[in-house]
Formats: C-alpha cells, structure tokens, sequence
C-alpha cells in the first residue's frame, strides 16, 4: 500500500496537484504550458465532460471527432512535469481505493503543444519543430532509477566535448522522445529536430539582461554543435522530462513547438497565439 503522504488524495478522491480523479483522465492528452491554451485546444471539442482548474494546473476532458482527449496545462518547467507525469501516471496505474498498482498496464499517449525558440536559420519564427530528442538542462530524471536506460551516452559525451561544458554541478542529458508517436505526429510536413530543454527561460538560454552570463559563448557553440547529422534546433523548457520520465514510466510523449523567438535573427512574435492554432488543430487530427 502505498502511504497518504506519498501518493496524496484529496477529500474529494482526486490527486494532490492536478486536483483530477481517475475517471476524468483519458488516454490521449494533449499538454499546454499556459493554462488558457486549454481553452484554444477546447474549443475544437465536441462535447466537453469535464473542467478543473488548480494552480496552474487546467484541465479540460472531452471528445473531438469521436477521440477522447485530455487537455491539461502544466504551467512551467520540468519540476512541473514531474508533478504532472507522476499524477497522470497514478491517475491510469494506482488504484486510488486500496492505494496498491493496478495489475494491467494503462498506457498513456501525450503530446505537448508549446512555444519555442529557434537555434538555426532553418527553423525561422512560425517553425513547427517536433522534439526527437530532448537534451535536458534540468536534473530531474537524475532522482529516478535506470535513468541511463533511457539516456543517449554517446550523444551526452559529444555535447559535453563540443560545447566545452563549464558550468559545474549540472549535467546535461540526452533522452528521446517515443519514435512511433513522432513519426504519427509529425508526418512529412513537420520538423524533427533535438531540443534543449532548459532549466530557465533568461540565463539558461543564454539571455543576458542585467546579470553576466557565466559562458557568454554557450549559444553560440550550440548553434554549431553537430552530432550524426543532426543539430540542435530550438530551446523549450519541458520536453526532456516529459520524454525521460514517460520512457521510464511506459507511457508514449512527445513535444512539438512553434517557433515565436528568432534567437539567431533575434526576432520575436509577440502575436503568436494565431499561429499556435494550426499545430493544435493538426495534433489533435494526428493524436
Ligand atoms: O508555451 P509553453 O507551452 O509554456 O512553452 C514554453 O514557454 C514557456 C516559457 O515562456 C516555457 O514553458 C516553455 O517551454
Ligand atoms: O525563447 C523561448 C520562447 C518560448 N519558450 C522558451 O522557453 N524560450
């Protein structure tokens, strides 16, 4: 049995943060940073079942051509995510009754839908990028168990080489995203890039307002990094604990982005919300 002060319910019978019970979650979810995109991805629903807001955490439960799909919001940053997977999983796999894991395996399959800035000339402002691999500035996945099973060594020891890595006590890692929901997402007409998802939106993503960065030249070296064809394409803030922890857990996931900040052209939309609802309608016709 797993104990009231790890696995939380609520008096109402739903989970600590998300504040959801078991029977509002569906199988396919869609994933949002900002709460009121929940609305932007609802409002193609056809029927609605549910709504629950708590904290940042938004959640809209309903149907859209025949598919039921979650829409929840999961604010920012991949502690977040550890939040948000940990209770999605708890939801579909433990038992809330007797507080033990269910016999059979509940898989989930979820796509997060957020905005990005792009790395290379050929992801300009407006860019689709799926996140096949995810590099993590975060530390999460670190805390749990085979963590290496899921990681890419090769790629890690690479970025740590190219990149001339010097700031001490972080540790970058390389995870990737479930391949047969990126092929089923992305089709042919979106782009699969490596994505780093950083622990920060200013410094860490190499933003110098008032404070000095401790290696002014990250971006830049970044933007040259090379490994197997590949580059790296674009900065986020979630997509390598949503990929690790969802590889560890069972579960399919992925992040697809628009591209709203030009870091290379240093130009920005300010307008994007337009331009988030063509990925929306497409990952909602392709989940
Ligand atoms: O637009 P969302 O989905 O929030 O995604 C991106 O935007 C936020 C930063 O502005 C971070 O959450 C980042 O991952
Ligand atoms: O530059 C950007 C834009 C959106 N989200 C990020 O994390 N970075």
């Amino acid at each position: 049995m797993i104990a009231p002060s790890e696995l939380i319910i609520n008096p109402d019978g739903s989970c600590f943060h998300l504040h959801l019970k078991p029977e509002q979650l569906a199988d396919k979810i869609i994933m949002v940073g900002d709460p009121d995109r929940v609305n932007t991805v609802a409002s193609y629903f056809d029927t609605k079942e549910c709504e629950v807001s708590s904290r940042e955490f938004h959640t809209i439960t309903g149907t859209y051509k025949g598919k039921r799909i979650t829409t929840l919001s999961h604010g920012i940053g991949t502690d977040n995510i550890d939040i948000v997977l940990n209770e999605l999983d708890a939801l579909a796999n433990i038992d809330f009754a007797s507080r033990t894991i269910k016999p059979i395996f509940r898989q989930l399959t979820m796509v997060r839908v957020g905005t990005s800035g792009g790395l290379q000339p050929f992801v300009p402002v407006g860019t689709y990028v799926a996140a096949g691999k995810s590099i993590g500035f975060d530390g999460v996945l670190y805390f749990y168990a085979g963590s290496e099973k899921v990681r890419d060594k090769a790629f890690e020891s690479e970025l740590m080489r190219q990149l001339k890595w010097k700031l001490s006590g972080i540790q970058p890692y390389v995870v990737s995203a479930d391949p047969s929901l990126v092929k089923q997402i992305t089709q042919d007409d979106i782009i699969r890039g490596v994505t780093i998802a950083a622990n920060g939106f200013y410094g860490p993503q190499g933003r110098k307002l008032r404070l000095p960065l401790a290696d002014p030249e990250l971006n830049r070296k970044i933007e040259a990094f090379e490994f197997n064809d590949s580059r790296i394409t674009n900065f986020e803030m979630e997509s390598s604990s949503l990929a690790g922890l969802s590889a560890l857990m069972g579960h399919r996931a992925m992040t697809v982005c628009c591209i709203i900040a030009g870091r290379v052209a240093q130009d920005m939309n300010t307008e994007y919300k337009g331009s988030m609802t063509g990925l929306i309608e497409t990952v909602l016709d392709r989940i």
